[in-house]
């Protein structure tokens, strides 16, 4: 449980006095102070012509007068271009030194799916001005993923990279995104992956990043990026009789093998709900932490988001939901249930609704990421409608055109309700939330609603008569739904986890 939906936690002092981002104007980008030429047409090829607030107010902190002196904490709802506004610093501050190809910049992310997404915005910004961006994700093994990163010397001819010092292995990226399982096996397994160079670190979905569960990637990154000059291998140079002093940072052709380790990793820690948690927030060994925020309250949902409440009993709820879905039309749409199981359960039972005619497709962590990526493609082009989805797969997912969000089954914290209804009204576009609940849960989610920041929830009802011409349908449903359960249980289990 996370605790501090349990109890009030004392707040930092350097949490206490926010900068307001609300405060800031949306910029044109021909008024963008010191953005490099390059990085304003790249832009323009995204049809990007202004900068977001939370981008105003990150520019002026790391390129603008702030300069990076200080690490930035950021808690901006959903939807309001986080991901650039981290991006956008990071690439022009990297531009000056992207002769030499070392690692510079590690952004962190809880999941594969949204690392890919992040990837991609980099790429749109960074490829076009000569940078490398690379991905951590395990979607290959180590040894495969870490050739995409690192120039191993001598792979063309075959020379064993056992034999050399890690001192003349080459970055391929000036950037990695990664999740922090992957991360953790580069640190430990991969010869030649270093962080020491990193001046860079940003940990995005911070909330979800510094929990327990994602066991001990800062402090083994944090740690990694501290390591002595030693790391190099000094003796192991000496011993192949190299004349280079470990501590040299020129190769025999005197190129710069990537600058000093920086004196200050700058960090950047984002969040649509950042914690604020001291117990969390010191893992992260902050350099002067600068708080920016939107608005007073610590959950803010999107301005032209309409929240509604769908009130219904509980054994007929698949009908209201047949009926709302029947009722949105052609419209993309996520159904969030409360876990892996129900979420396999409701995509099924809806697929055996005979006269739903609407291509509904499930996404969770029950199946394997390949299927998942490859059902979010789908969804992104637009080849089905509905997708039916588990909380922790969809946090800080970007997919354009979701107008609704219906929650099956009503979220336990204001957090995951912020996440979910996230999904849509992002980029400043509209969007809707249905949230179906009986009517003993409509004062826990009046009291739920009241912690975030947004306009009122509103009643959405549905006209009984058009229940009750779905009841055969539903009876029908279910008995198809019983003859694939029996006929799977008859099956040899599928390891593919479909
Ligand atoms: N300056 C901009 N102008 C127009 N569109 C933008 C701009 N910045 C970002 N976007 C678009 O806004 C959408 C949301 O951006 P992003 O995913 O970075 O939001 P976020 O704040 O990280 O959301 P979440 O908290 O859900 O992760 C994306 O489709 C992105 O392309």
């Amino acid at each position: 449980m996370d605790k501090e939906n349990q109890q009030s936690v004392p707040v930092l002092p350097w949490m206490r006095h926010p900068v307001d981002v609300t405060r800031c104007e949306q910029l044109s980008l021909r008024r963008v102070p010191f953005l490099d030429r390059r990085l304003k047409s790249a832009l323009e090829n995204m049809e990007i012509s202004n900068l977001f607030p939370v981008q105003v107010a990150l520019w002026q902190e790391t390129i603008g007068p702030g300069n990076f002196e200080r690490d930035l904490c950021i808690n901006s709802p959903t939807g309001s271009g986080k991901t650039l506004a981290y991006a956008l610093p990071i690439v022009q501050k990297l531009l000056p030194t992207s002769t030499v190809k070392c690692l510079r910049a590690l952004v962190v992310v809880p999941t594969r799916d949204l690392a890919l997404q992040v990837k991609q915005v980099f790429d749109a910004i960074a490829l076009p001005l000569g940078l490398r961006v690379g991905l951590a994700v395990g979607q290959s093994s180590v040894a495969d993923e870490i050739s995409s990163l690192i120039y191993l010397p001598g792979e063309e001819e075959g020379v064993d990279p056992g034999f050399l010092s890690p001192f003349w292995f080459q970055s391929k990226v000036d950037i990695l995104v990664a999740t922090p399982g992957r991360l953790v096996d580069h640190v430990n397994l991969s010869r030649g992956f270093t962080l020491k160079h990193l001046h860079y670190l940003v940990v995005d979905e911070a909330d979800r990043l510094l929990r327990e569960d994602y066991q001990s990637w800062l402090p083994t990154v944090l740690k990694s990026t501290q390591s002595s000059n030693n790391d190099y291998g000094g003796d192991d140079v000496f011993q192949l009789g190299f004349p280079y002093s470990p501590w040299s940072r020129r190769t025999c052709s005197g190129v710069e093998r990537g600058s000093n380790p920086h004196s200050r990793l700058a960090k950047v820690v984002l969040s649509a709900t950042l914690t604020r948690d001291p117990g969390r927030l010191v893992k992260l060994n902050l350099h002067h932490p600068l708080f920016l925020s939107a608005g007073k309250m610590r959950y803010r949902l999107p301005e032209n988001l309409e929240s509604f409440k769908l009130i219904c009993e509980r054994k007929v709820k698949p009908l209201y939901l047949v009926a709302l879905l029947k009722s949105l039309g052609e419209e993309k749409c996520i159904v969030f249930t409360r876990s892996v199981d129900s979420t396999h359960r409701l995509c099924n039972l809806l697929n055996c609704f005979g006269d739903l005619q609407i291509d509904i497709k499930e996404y969770s962590g029950r199946q394997h990421q390949r299927v998942r990526s490859k059902t979010l493609n789908e969804f992104r082009k637009g080849q089905f409608q509905v997708l039916v989805s588990s909380d922790a797969m969809t946090r800080g997912m970007d997919v354009e055109g979701v107008r609704n969000v219906i929650n099956y089954d009503m979220p336990k914290y204001i957090k995951t309700y912020v996440h979910r209804a996230g999904r849509t009204a992002r980029a400043g576009q509209t969007g809707r939330c249905f949230t179906l609940m009986s009517n003993d849960e409509v004062g826990r989610f009046k009291r739920l609603m009241k912690k975030a920041e947004a306009s009122a929830c509103l009643e959405h009802t549905v006209p009984s008569h058009l229940i009750e011409e779905l009841h055969s349908t539903y009876q029908s449903a279910l008995s198809k739904l019983k003859e694939i359960i029996l006929e799977n249980r008859r099956k040899p289990k599928d390891k593919s986890c479909q």
